[in-house]
């Protein structure tokens, strides 16, 4: 399966909003985007064609996977990422080869008034070095016509090759994948081991990836367009401004530069871009953090569901769901949340009477299940999430845990009423 074909069932369903007119790479579309709710397709950027909004919605998200929306964390906590990958000999990546790259002629977006320039907001960097692979999403910055600068951020994979290979002196090769089939994107979001995102995407897809062999020897899955170059070690430039989850601006910081020396494409191919701060990026950045959370508080008490709100930007807050077994569950619930993601800075946890998908029913466990001096835990010192604009400049923040589940020996006090079902 392609993107095409997820467009093609989006487009059937009625899903699929289309922009035929020409439309500014510069702010137009984004705005477009951010006040479209679902998938949007511009017919014309550039002269190009470009999608957003693709995996926008919790729904769309568990059409893709064939499950419900509520169960989709316990779905994926369940997948192993063993599928299966095949190299193959060609690709339609490669209907088009350009040699002479200029970026500044992609569709690439610039989105918000302070941002350093324009971003690529969905391209998934695979490297490749001394046998070990790895595929994630970073945001690159166009800083030349043929120069990225990429936000690595430690330690995700990509930071620690490329730190591997400029000790040893070494270019890194990478390939920039955009528009492959939906899944793979998300793979690449999520924390799966090192060199198993494709394997992971195998698995969600239930069929194989295939993999094409790019000109500096990465293997990449087939998309609309492919950009291959080298990151050489020791260069560096500004990276940013640029808004990312929390809406706000990140920091200027020194990031490593990749040089494209080719990029390949499908003939008339689809750009995706990822709207900064929009509900697409915010699903692809929190929700492979949920089940490595479920997972982990299932080892210390009975879990029931997890979720990174959207008024946490869906990286900040989570809200976990036990059915509390002994007294103190909810604290210990509280450090494997913490411990399993560790850009985290709130945790709430509630009993399985509470929906967590709403937040007066979350407010309701917080006025009438917390007792702050008893059940709020302070965690000063920690290390926190670089977009955290309240963070230190070390890295670090202060946590907090709040217990919002019910004193078990009192239970009955927290007893929610109901009227009977049937009366006279
Ligand atoms: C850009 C970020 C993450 C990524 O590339 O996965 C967000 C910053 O990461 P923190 O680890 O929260 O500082
Ligand atoms: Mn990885």
């Amino acid at each position: 399966m392609t993107l095409r074909d997820f467009l093609d069932r989006i487009r059937t369903s009625g899903r699929l909003t289309v922009i035929k007119e020409k439309v500014n790479a510069e702010y137009e579309a984004p705005m477009i985007a951010k006040n479209t709710s679902g998938p949007v397709l511009f017919e014309n950027i550039n002269g190009y064609r470009a999608i957003m909004n693709v995996l926008g919605s919790r729904d769309e998200l568990g059409a893709m996977l064939n499950v419900n929306r509520s169960d989709i964390i316990q779905s994926l906590s369940g997948i192993q990422p063993d599928g299966e990958i095949r190299v193959v000999d060609s690709s339609p990546t490669k209907e088009v080869c350009v040699e002479e790259v200029d970026l500044y002629s992609l569709p690439i977006m610039t989105h918000f008034e302070k941002d350093g320039g324009p971003y690529i907001t969905a391209g998934i960097v695979v490297s490749e070095y001394e046998g070990v692979t790895n595929a994630s999403i970073h945001r690159l910055m166009v800083v030349g016509k043929n120069k990225l600068a990429g936000r690595l951020v430690p330690p995700r994979h990509t930071y620690l090759l490329q730190k591997e290979a400029e000790n040893n002196g070494d270019p890194l090769p990478v390939s920039i994948v955009l528009g492959p089939h939906p899944a793979i994107a998300f793979a690449s979001t999520t924390r799966v081991g090192e060199g198993k995102e494709f394997n992971y995407a195998a698995a969600l897809m239930g069929n194989p990836v295939e993999l094409f062999e790019c000109d500096n020897g990465i293997k990449t899955p087939h998309s609309e367009i492919v950009m291959e170059g080298y990151i050489y070690p020791e260069e560096r430039t500004d990276e940013g401004p640029f808004v990312d989850i929390t809406g706000t601006y990140d920091l200027v910081r020194q990031e490593p530069v990749i040089t494209v020396t080719k990029i390949w494409h499908r003939k008339d191919p689809i750009y995706h871009g990822i709207l900064p701060a929009g509900p697409e990026h915010l699903l692809m950045m929190g929700v492979p953090y949920e089940p490595r959370i479920y997972e982990a508080v299932g080892e210390v008490t009975k879990v029931r569901n997890v979720i990174l709100t959207e008024g946490g930007c869906c990286y900040l807050h989570a809200i976990v769901q036990i059915e509390k077994q002994t007294e103190g569950d909810a604290k210990n619930a509280i450090m494997a949340a913490f411990a399993a993601h560790t850009s985290l800075k709130h945790v709430i946890v509630v009993d399985e009477d509470i929906d967590i998908f709403d937040s007066d029913d979350i407010e309701f466990a917080m006025a009438t299940r917390v007792k702050a001096d008893s059940d709020v835990m302070i965690i000063p010192g920690v290390r926190g999430s670089s977009l955290d604009p309240r963070g230190a400049s070390d890295g670090t923040t202060t946590k907090m845990g709040i217990d919002a589940t019910k004193v078990l020996a009192e239970k009955e006090k927290f007893e929610r009423a109901t009227m009977p079902k049937n009366i006279n």
